[in-house]
């Protein structure tokens, strides 16, 4: 009972306060702001905007918060068990880390320190293509299952190269974008120039061409990461090409990016793996949908063949709830483990999951929850159904 022991003292002495950028913070939405004081603005934007006018952006929040939770009481929830699985890995909470590009802009040790933290949350992190520490150097900074997501590159030899290395580094699942033939506009990469600074490199291409994301083709108007994405990324890439990235390795293939049921049968067909409800965080096409809305149709969809992911907006631990009421396996997030890696490193990271995992606990307790499968579609309902009445 430190806090009874200690009323006055031990937080102020914790408290951290560079110019501008607020106490210690206490939700995620505190550690976007501490991130937001603190990061140059180029890597503040590049990692918090949407594409064009944002309104996908704002929905994968919104549409979270449309939702109501409906709690049951008196069912004895003293103990908690949050642990489950994805593709057959442990992890001790549904709540998993989505791939990000660059995370060495964050923090020094950027993905070094986000596999370091989800190996003492026991959570699984899925690594990105366009990581600044490579795909060899992240397996052995933690041993705890993870994921690589992959970018198909019109260079198929290196695509499989890398896939391959990652089968080789031990990572569990390929994860395979499907929304990028082309880079959403973000207004703000292109008024900034947006280009991945001079001492960071695409680790995993060194050597290889394309380790710097900062050609551009038009005298350097728009985004460096657009240029970039346009002269290397395989626009042809289509559903046959399943079997190709078969071919090459042997690791599940999670299909990243899926927003209808219609492709999510088709993924079906094609054999894959897993399914993970996407918008990019709203990145790519905006005003499609917010994953949260699109969840419920794929998951009738797929009618348990496979596991169903998602991730978008995932802020609170009541949102990972919502998801999972809907269907979901597991929830994955983005920004937020930026902005922890923005606060302090590796701890930052490990704050953030801490946060969220709590906020998940004390979901299911006042639910009347004890174990993941107490969590019902019934406990969630849209606000429309309580306006509706009144
Ligand atoms: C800065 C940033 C970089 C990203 N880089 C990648 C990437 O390299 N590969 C990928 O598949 N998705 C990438 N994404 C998308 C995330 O994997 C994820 O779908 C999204 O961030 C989830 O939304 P959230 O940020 O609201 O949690 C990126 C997202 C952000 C914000
Ligand atoms: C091909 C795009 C890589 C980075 C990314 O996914 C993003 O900025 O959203």
């Amino acid at each position: 009972m430190d806090f009874v022991n200690h009323p006055m003292g031990a937080a102020e002495e914790t408290v951290r306060t560079p110019t501008g950028a607020g106490p210690e913070p206490v939700n995620i939405r505190e550690f976007e702001a501490y991130a937001k004081a603190t990061l140059p603005k180029n890597a503040f934007d590049y990692y918090a905007s949407g594409a064009n006018d944002m309104i996908t952006l704002r929905e994968n929040r919104a549409a979270f918060e449309r939702l109501r939770m409906r709690p049951r009481i008196l069912r004895d929830v003293s103990h908690v068990d949050t642990r489950t699985t994805v593709l057959g890995d442990p992890v001790a909470f549904p709540i998993c880390v989505a791939p990000t590009a660059m995370q060495r802009m964050a923090s020094p040790e950027g993905e070094l320190a986000t596999a370091r933290a989800c190996a003492r949350q026991q959570t699984l992190m899925t690594l990105s293509s366009w990581s600044t520490t490579s795909v060899e150097d992240v397996a052995a900074a933690a041993p705890i299952p993870k994921w690589f997501q992959l970018y198909v590159y019109k260079d198929r030899e290196l695509t499989a190269e890398l896939a391959r290395r990652a089968e080789r580094a031990g990572y569990k699942a390929l994860a395979i974008t499907v929304d990028t033939p082309v880079l959403g506009r973000r207004e703000a990469d292109v008024r900034n120039r947006f280009k991945l600074p001079a001492h960071l490199t695409m680790a995993n291409f060194a050597g290889a061409g394309g380790s710097h994301a900062e050609g551009t083709k038009d005298g350097g108007k728009d985004s460096g990461l657009a240029a970039y994405v346009a002269s290397l990324i395989d626009r042809t890439l289509q559903w046959k090409d399943v079997q190709w990235l078969r071919s090459i390795c042997n690791l599940p293939i999670v299909v990243k990016g899926v927003m209808t049921p219609e492709d999510a049968l088709v993924a079906m067909q094609c054999g894959v793996d897993a399914i993970w409800v996407s918008n990019h965080g709203a990145r790519q096409l905006d005003t499609v949908a917010s994953t949260i809305e699109l969840l419920p149709d794929i998951v009738k969809a797929v009618n348990g063949r496979c596991e169903v992911y998602l991730d978008g907006g995932v802020c609170r631990g009541t949102d990972a709830f919502k998801a999972l009421a809907l269907g979901a396996r597991a929830v994955f997030i983005g920004r937020p483990v930026l902005w922890g890696l923005a606060h302090s490193g590796e701890d930052g990271v490990y704050q953030v999951l801490e946060l969220l995992k709590k906020e998940f606990e004390m979901a299911m307790q006042l639910t009347g929850c004890t174990k993941l499968s107490d969590i019902q579609r019934s406990m969630v309902t849209h606000v429309v159904s309580y306006q509706s009445k009144i």
